[in-house]
């Protein structure tokens, strides 16, 4: 009997039922999965065994060491590799990037903006094979894990670098790496680091680094340099004399004077010559809190200068300037006082404050601890002239630079304009000599003058009490924020004098040019003006002779006045007075405002070194006034600002009767004193006597 033949469904022929059918492909797969899994593990065990027998041998034959790019090293060693030439032969995968730039002192700030940005190229990813001291080494550079980092939590790769020899000595690697470290360390001592806060604020990064500005360049009053350099060093080398006495153990400068009289300047200078770095300290930047400002006093790089500029600016009535005006988190007040006077940093600190008006300062902000040593950088005197035209020219007999300075007036000029006088007459020394008195042009002499003298030239004398008592404005530098309406509070009623006023702050030509004294052949072409009798104006010109008036102060009175006799009368009697202010006969406010200030300063230092050396051995602390010196606590100002615990730690009072002696005698001087004080306040009220003004006309009056 014929088999009977089946017929798949798919006419393949098949016997299978479709239902076994699948049941074998489906046995089929998982044996194919089987023997895959099962190779791929024995491929992966093979792999792991050839990696350990590889790991094995490359340890026994080679050695070496793996650097991390969040690590200082890791930037060091590329530019000591790349400095060195060793990577050149294989330095065809480059990374580039821009030159980190940070900080910059103000007057490159405007030359940098200009510039190109730099670029520097590093080592990229790669083998890199160069030979070290003869030993072959093999770089593999390489991208680790991606880390979130800052409060932007941007994603930033971390870089691995390993260099390997073969041996098993690792000495060559280290040889590597320590001559990698002293290169970088020689180019550190030469230069000087500068580090601005963190973008992220609450740490310093390295953002700079500087050839440093020689000592000799700021050009000073003898012993200001030197003494301040010395007291860094003696400082710099008195740590265990702090630790000892439990002071903490710091030091702050203050630096005070007009603009452009280099303070910067010297800082930058100060710290080359002590070789220190400079931590510029921006409170009115970003992310600054009192927090954020505490950690960075605590923790400045070792050996540094932090910067703290314009300290006056920062803050007004202890209220941020900044803060105010941008309503936003920032160091307040009482947070930099007790960020001063932290006392974590073990290292010391130096901290250098800058101002142009020491007055505003808050005195809690100048007392001993917080600014111990006070400098001053004045207007340039004769011998500062001298030396910074001798610094521009080198080769010329001093003569030349005693006839230069001669045609200036001392304390007037600052260093910065003298510098850039010299630099325009840098090629021709004659023409900085015979062009000194260019320097004193209206508009660099006005900026600088006295409020009394500006609203003289004005013709507005009787305004200068409102400005100068009610309003404390001194100099006309102090004129910069006055609007319209401030000038209505001041009793300036009459729109024509606000006019003037605000023609001359925002340096109108016309303002300027009737504010300048007349010349016989300018004071003629106003004249002309008013009058057309020639013989009148010839008089008139005769009386004005040269220079003694101003074209406003001639202007009111021809405007004022039809009368040619009363205008000649007029023109006399104001004519005087401009000559008595200038020689000096009736002294200008100003000037009699900070001789008092002066003598307040001398008054207030009841105490003079040898009391306090006497206060000592009227009690039989004969041995203390030797600490005392040590300490540099022998200024009265310092020594009655301290605690008297802290005057016994430093006078290295140890028993019980002579701590209670002491401290009974600070309690008795401290009364006496203050009694003093109070007389003395007493007396300086009843010494107030009417305003310039008035001084000045009852003295005309008797003249005419
Ligand atoms: N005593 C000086 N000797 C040499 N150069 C000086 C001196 N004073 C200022 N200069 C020059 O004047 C310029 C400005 O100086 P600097 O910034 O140091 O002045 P400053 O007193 O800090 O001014 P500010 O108060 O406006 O900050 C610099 O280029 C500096 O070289």
């Amino acid at each position: 009997m014929e088999n009977p033949s089946f017929t798949t469904i798919d006419g393949s022929g098949s016997t299978l039922s479709p239902q076994e059918k699948q049941d074998e492909q489906f046995m089929q797969m998982t044996y194919t999965l089987i023997y895959m899994s099962f190779s791929g593990f024995v491929m992966s065990i093979i792999y792991m065994a050839f990696n350990y027998v590889y790991e094995q041998i490359r340890r026994k034959l080679t050695c070496s060491i793996t650097i991390s790019s969040n690590d200082d090293i890791y930037k060091i060693i590329l530019d000591y590799l790349s400095s060195k030439g060793l990577l050149s032969s294989s330095m065809t995968q480059l990374k580039c990037q821009l030159k980190k730039k940070g900080w910059t002192w103000w007057w490159n700030r405007s030359k940098e903006e200009n510039q190109k940005p730099e670029v520097e190229y590093l080592p990229g990813p790669g083998n890199h094979f160069f030979t070290y001291n003869g030993k072959k080494m093999w770089a593999v550079q390489s991208e680790g894990e991606t880390l979130m980092t800052g409060w932007e939590k941007k994603p930033t790769k971390q870089e691995l670098l390993y260099i390997m020899c073969y041996g098993t000595d690792t000495a060559p690697l280290r040889q590597l790496v320590e001559d990698a470290i002293n290169v970088s360390q020689e180019k550190d001592t030469s230069l000087v680091n500068i580090y601005q806060v963190h973008r992220w604020g609450g740490s310093w990064e390295k953002c700079q680094q500087k050839r440093p500005r020689a000592l000799n360049s700021v050009v000073l009053d003898s012993g200001i340099a030197d003494n301040i350099i010395q007291d860094i060093n003696k400082f710099l080398g008195s740590g265990e004399w702090y630790q000892s006495k439990g002071v903490p153990y710091r030091r702050g400068y203050l630096l005070y004077g007009p603009p452009g009289t280099g303070k910067t300047s010297f800082v930058q200078a100060v710290a080359g010559a002590c070789n220190l770095n400079i931590c510029y300290l921006n409170l009115s930047g970003g992310n600054m809190d009192d927090d954020g400002l505490n950690t960075l006093l605590n923790n400045s790089p070792l050996r540094s200068i932090i910067l703290l500029e314009d300290i006056d600016a920062i803050f007004v009535d202890r209220t941020s300037v900044q803060g105010k005006m941008m309503e936003r988190q920032q160091v307040t007040f009482s947070g930099l006082l007790n960020a001063l006077d932290g006392v974590r940093s073990q290292e010391g600190r130096i901290l250098m404050m800058t101002t142009n008006h020491r007055e505003k300062l808050d005195p809690a902000l100048l007392r001993p601890g917080r600014a111990d040593v006070h400098v001053e950088l004045n207007y340039a005197s004769e011998k500062q002239m001298k030396g910074l035209f001798q610094k521009f020219f080198p080769d010329e007999a001093e003569e030349k630079a005693q006839e230069f300075a001669n045609q200036l007036p001392e304390y007037k000029l600052n260093m910065a304009k003298l510098q850039g006088h010299f630099l325009k007459y840098k090629s021709d020394i004659q023409g900085a000599i015979e062009n000194a008195k260019s320097l004193l042009d209206v508009d660099y002499q006005i900026k600088d003058m006295s409020i009394s003298e500006w609203l003289r030239r004005l013709n507005m004398l009787q305004y200068a009490p409102k400005f100068r008592k009610e309003s404390g404005i001194k100099r006309v530098s102090d004129l910069k924020y006055i609007g319209e309406g401030d000038l209505t509070a001041y009793g300036m009623t009459a729109m024509i004098d606000r006019k003037r006023i605000m023609g001359m702050i925002s340096g109108d030509e016309d303002c300027k040019i009737l504010f300048a004294l007349q010349t016989q052949s300018q004071a003629r072409t106003v004249l002309h003006a008013f009058l057309t009798s020639e013989a009148d104006i010839e008089e008139l010109l005769t009386i004005i002779g040269d220079e003694q008036i101003t074209g406003w102060q001639l202007r009111d009175i021809l405007d004022e006045n039809k009368n040619f006799e009363v205008i000649k009368k007029k023109l006399r009697n104001k004519i005087i007075q401009n000559q008595l202010v200038k020689q000096g006969k009736i002294k200008d406010e100003d000037e009699k405002d900070d001789k008092k200030e002066e003598e307040e300063k001398k008054k207030k230092k009841d105490f003079p070194q040898e009391n306090i050396e006497a206060m000592l051995k009227s009690i039989s602390l004969t041995e203390c006034i030797a600490k005392m010196k040590e300490a540099e606590i022998a200024d009265p100002d310092v020594f009655f600002e301290l605690d008297d615990a802290t005057l016994i730690t430093c006078l290295g009072i140890e028993t019980e009767g002579k701590k209670f002696r002491f401290k009974e005698k600070m309690k008795e001087v401290k009364e006496k004193h203050e009694k003093l004080k109070a007389k003395k306040e007493q007396d300086d009220i009843s010494e107030i006597v009417g305003d310039a003004f008035e001084k000045i006309q009852k003295k005309l009056s008797v003249i005419y």
